[in-house]
């Protein structure tokens, strides 16, 4: 569907919001808070009544309802809940021919039908930068011939504490005093062990050589505070290496420039100037 269709008789882009945690809530407050061309149209929770008493103090009301409720209600969904709910929450906007903005970009490797959904019926489905960097750059590399991705990220140990993989595999890092390497392998494994911690690791191996073919390694390290995410690129037009340093929500797992992303991205589908892709 084309942006000019993609609006309200009014003109303003109608956004749900999906999952109020970290991501949701500070999106949400955005949007009530005023994003040209955009208005916040509705929000679920797993909560409904507690949802209800968190917005309360939106200065515009809005319809807080299941999941299921949320389509019709709007133009865009903002999915910002935990991953395995990402298709019940991606699929009815598809099929409508909407757009999603997902955050749990780790659960879109296991459900690439969405994208076939999204070519079907004109929808779109958009990974914004969340708590990495320079997709933009990687997309860009990625129209010639990228011969490496490789990505690093270090944790502080309350930022992967009770991640699958660590379970499974019987490794400890509550009391860890040294660095110690959890994980080294692809984006496709990681989202499967680590399915709430390395959607930034998904996003970059969709932007560039795939989840296969990005080679990822997990760090917990006791002595950090961010979450610190580095990436190095050779590509035929650029060699490039990126390292962002995220300050932790009240979510330890997520980075307070997510949100952000987000913002930024729904600013720039109204702006006369739009920078970065
Ligand atoms: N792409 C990226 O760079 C990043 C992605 N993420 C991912 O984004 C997602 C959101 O992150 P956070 O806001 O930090 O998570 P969060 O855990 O703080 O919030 C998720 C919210 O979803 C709600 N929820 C649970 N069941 C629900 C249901 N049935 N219907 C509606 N809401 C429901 C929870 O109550 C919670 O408030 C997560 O999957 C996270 O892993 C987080 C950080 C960076
Ligand atoms: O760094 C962060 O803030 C979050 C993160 O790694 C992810 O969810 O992929």
């Amino acid at each position: 569907m084309s942006d000019a269709l993609n609006e309200t008789a009014g003109g303003a882009r109608r956004v749900a919001v999906a999952g109020l945690g970290a991501v949701g809530l500070r999106v949400a407050e955005a949007l009530d808070e005023g994003l040209p061309g955009c208005a916040l149209a509705a929000v679920s929770a797993n909560d409904l009544t507690r949802a209800r008493a968190r917005l309360g103090r939106l200065r515009t009301p809005v319809p807080v309802v299941p999941i299921e409720e949320l389509e019709p209600l709007a133009d865009i969904v903002v999915e910002c809940a935990p991953a395995s709910l990402l298709p019940a929450i991606a699929e009815p906007f598809l099929r409508a021919g909407k757009t999603v903005v997902v955050l749990s970009s780790g659960a879109l490797l296991a459900n690439e039908a969405l994208v076939d959904l999204a070519r079907a019926h004109g929808g779109q489905i958009v990974v914004p930068t969340g708590a990495l960097l320079g997709l933009d750059a990687v997309t860009a590399a990625a129209e010639g011939e990228i011969r490496s991705v490789r990505m690093v990220t270090r944790k502080p140990v309350r930022g992967l504490a009770g991640a699958p993989y660590l379970v499974e595999n019987g490794i400890a890092i509550d009391d860890i005093a040294e660095p110690l390497r959890i994980f080294k392998g692809t984006p496709r494994e990681a989202a499967v062990g680590f399915p709430a911690n390395l959607n930034v690791a998904a996003a970059l191996s969709l932007a560039g050589v795939g989840p296969d073919r990005t080679t990822l390694e997990i760090w917990a390290d006791p002595a950090l505070t961010l979450n610190t995410h580095h990436v190095e690129v050779e590509a035929d037009s650029a060699t490039f290496r990126m390292t962002i340093e995220n300050v932790p929500t009240d979510n330890p797992k997520t980075g307070r420039i997510t949100a952000l992303s987000v913002i930024a991205y729904l600013r720039k589908l109204g702006a006369p100037l739009r920078v970065g892709s």
